[in-house]
């Protein structure tokens, strides 16, 4: 059966299962054709067992769960009440002076109110109307009925004015000067209240709101017709209309609707059409926030609506700025989604790369990280700041190196330290290689390992900020590329991470095989779609993730790739310079508890030249001879001497004893200790000190007294 004469009807009934009479449409002669295999086959729906996924709306908006949505929140609210107590504060003056000039109408109807009642007005009509009807026995009464009332209300007001005469003079002569001008205060603003003319307010209003109206599914349907795209222009029209799988519901300071779009059109084509649906739905750019939702399917629009736009919200504060520790093996808080939810990421197992256009935030993104590295007591941190500007200057408090400028001494500073980063991946490989499969299970850095002193596991987190500087270099530019591209490579899985950040994401200045190979991307705002896709990867721009949108308001607002499974919007928090000079200081504390503060931090001179990464035991390891199980200590030493002239030559002119004791004296601190080792030499037992390699790979695998 072909589609245009498919019966629904009758398909439906059978599916259902009825038993109704079907009128069947013979097939036009023309369609016939003896192959034709049926679009839609009822059987295999019968037949088809459709998974059911169920689909959980949240207990509680997020914004709730969120400490720093429920942060905004709070402070939002404590913010308008002092503004309104500020407001209302410097006009004070001016609603005194207006009740002043009200006061003298307020005392004349307080005095006539006073009259009335006690000379009983208010019966006047009915005395009135008592005598026109010419009755009098009622007249009588009404009078003998005032009198009463006058001379009661007389009596009350008489002693009323007294009282209020004796507490006037009391308080213009006997009473303390606050209670008398109080008082005065407190009548006069009665009084000026009593006289307050019924046109006139006295306070003016110091918020005028603007009340939002909240997103409906018309508007939503108008705005989208209106934006430029055939299909969605076509709903106007009675063409094929969108789908609302979900509700329009509150989602943090905002609205979320999730749309289906009609067959054919994608989020991105939305997404592309940011502008023009903020236009549309009449509310600022920074309000509206289209997103895809390509793992349901490319046609899946998911749009956020906030009340405030995100380049007017308020800095983010960082949660780690006041206190706490970070376990780099976890997630580090970065900043919130538009919706005010948090948003965190790794540092472990993924390299950083992060650019825009200069101005937008790019340091002050970088230095999250950093500072998250910083306080996680274990990691070793390396700052190179290519500006030459400081902006990374807190990080000398705790940094092995450190360097701040874009001079070529800079410049090699951080070639240097690239070519020692690659030099301790091969370093740490050989160790992991070397360590029994239960301690490392995975090939990669543990947290067990990385907390083990001495095993030199430990998390190094490097920085490069204006990265460009370097990989456009016209000396050193190449072997940094090869060099970063290694590193990022190789380094992920033995703890050692690399975070470039650039403001010019170009093939020059980023190397492809560094950026097509970082593991969590950030882009602040950029102007194009190639530096767009050097950040966040290709094809981003395509999918719909264009930090391209961005606008010039939008300072610390980024696009984050690979730190979730789907591209986050995130503003980042802020710290400022006083802030993390505060949080480098506990960095600091840190690493001086631990016994790890070295480097520059120490005040240590940074190395200048390439000292390879090495450590006694594993170089022992190395050179010892095979199939021996002791071994004396002055071969052993001759042994190091040759594997690494520059360490160990200074004991090749000792003599054996001396040469004993330097090795015994250097292995000491990592409980590893030498006995008698006895050796046939010329046919006599020769015994001297050496070392056992159970000893020693015992000591390798739990040794302390370094990092
Ligand atoms: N998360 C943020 N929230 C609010 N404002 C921010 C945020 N991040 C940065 N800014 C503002 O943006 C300005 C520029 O930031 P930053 O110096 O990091 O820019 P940059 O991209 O590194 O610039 P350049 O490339 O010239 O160094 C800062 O002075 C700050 O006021």
């Amino acid at each position: 059966m072909t589609i245009e004469n498919f019966d629904w009807k009758a398909a439906e009934a059978e599916l259902n299962g009825d038993r109704a009479e079907v009128e069947t449409i013979a097939p036009d002669e023309d369609y016939i054709d003896a192959a034709a295999v049926p679009v839609d086959d009822a059987e295999a729906h019968r037949a088809w067992n459709a998974p059911e996924a169920d689909r959980r709306a949240p207990i509680l908006p997020a914004w709730v769960l969120s400490r720093s949505g429920l942060a905004a929140e709070l402070t939002r609210f404590g913010k308008l009440v002092a503004y309104r107590c500020a407001y209302h504060g410097v006009r004070l003056p001016l609603y005194g002076a207006r009740l002043a000039a009200w006061s003298p109408v307020g005392t004349a109807r307080v005095v006539g109110a006073v009259w009335r009642w006690a000379s009983d007005a208010e019966g006047r009509p009915i005395r009135s109307d008592a005598v026109t009807a010419h009755d009098y026995a009622a007249y009588q009464g009404l009078v003998r009925l005032r009198d009463r009332h006058v001379r009661f209300r007389g009596a009350l007001t008489i002693t009323g004015a007294l009282g209020l005469t004796g507490a006037g003079l009391y308080l213009g002569f006997g009473a303390p000067d606050p209670l008398a001008w109080s008082a005065l205060g407190g009548t006069v603003a009665a009084l000026g209240l009593a006289g307050k003319p019924a046109d006139k307010p006295l306070v003016t209003r110091a918020v005028v709101k603007v009340k939002l109206r909240p997103l409906t599914s018309p508007m939503v349907e108008k705005a989208l017709s209106r934006i430029g795209i055939a299909a969605l222009t076509a709903i106007a029209k009675g063409g094929e209309g969108i789908h609302w799988p979900e509700p329009i519901s509150r989602d943090g300071s905002g609205w979320r609707a999730v749309i289906d779009l009609p067959a054919g059109t994608t989020a991105v084509e939305v997404i592309d059409r940011r502008d023009k649906l903020a236009a549309a739905l009449a509310r600022p750019l920074g309000c509206v926030w289209p997103e895809g939702q390509s793992d349901v399917h490319p046609g899946r629009l998911v749009l956020w609506v906030g009340d405030t736009d995100l380049a007017d919200a308020k800095a983010v504060a960082w949660p780690l700025a006041k206190g706490g520790t970070v376990d780099l093996f976890a997630p580090f808080p970065l900043g919130v989604d538009p919706r005010g939810k948090a948003v965190t990421a790794d540092l472990m197992y993924t390299n950083w790369l992060v650019g825009s256009i200069p101005g937008m935030g790019k340091t002050f993104l970088v230095k999250l990280p950093v500072l998250a590295a910083g306080l996680d007591a274990r990691a070793e941190v390396q700052v190179f700041e290519l500006k030459g500007t400081g902006d990374l200057a807190f990080a000398e408090q705790y940094a092995t190196r450190y360097a701040s400028g874009a001079d070529d001494e800079e410049i090699e500073a951080a070639l240097i330290a690239l070519r020692d980063l690659r030099a301790e991946c091969k370093r740490r490989a050989r160790i992991i290689k070397g360590l029994p499969r239960d301690l490392c299970p995975e090939n990669k850095v543990t947290p067990e390992l990385a907390s083990r002193k001495g095993l030199g596991l430990h998390p190094l987190v490097v920085a490069i900020d204006e990265c460009q500087e370097l990989f456009s270099h016209p000396e050193y530019g190449k072997e940094a590329a090869e060099l970063a591209e290694k590193v990022v490579k190789l380094g992920r899985a033995l703890g050692v991470i690399l975070l470039l950040a650039t403001q010019r994401p170009d093939k020059d200045s980023l190397p492809t095989g560094v950026s097509a190979n970082v593991g969590t991307r950030a882009c602040l705002r950029v102007m194009g779609q190639v530096e767009n896709d050097m950040i966040l990867g290709t094809s981003a721009y395509k999918n719909g993730i264009r930090a391209t949108m961005f606008t010039k308001r939008d300072r610390g607002v980024f696009y984050l790739v690979g730190a979730a499974d789907a591209a986050l919007i995130v503003k980042g928090a802020f710290v400022d310079g006083p802030a993390a000079d505060r949080i480098a200081a506990r960095a600091r504390a840190l690493r001086i508890e631990r016994g790890t503060l070295a480097g520059h931090a120490a005040g240590e001179a940074t190395a200048t030249a390439a000292a390879p990464a090495h450590h006694v035991l594993d170089d022992l390891a190395a050179v010892w001879p095979g199939g021996e199980a002791n071994v004396w200590n002055t071969v052993l030493v001759d042994r190091l001497a040759e594997l690494r002239p520059e360490v160990y030559g200074q004991w090749t002119g000792l003599a054996d004893t001396a040469k004993t004791e330097a090795l015994t004296a250097a292995v000491k601190p990592y409980g590893l200790s030498t006995k008698g080792v006895g050796r046939r030499v010329g046919g006599e037992v020769v015994n001297r000190r050496g070392l056992n390699r159970g000893d020693l790979d015992k000591a390798r695998e739990g040794r302390t007294g370094g990092r």
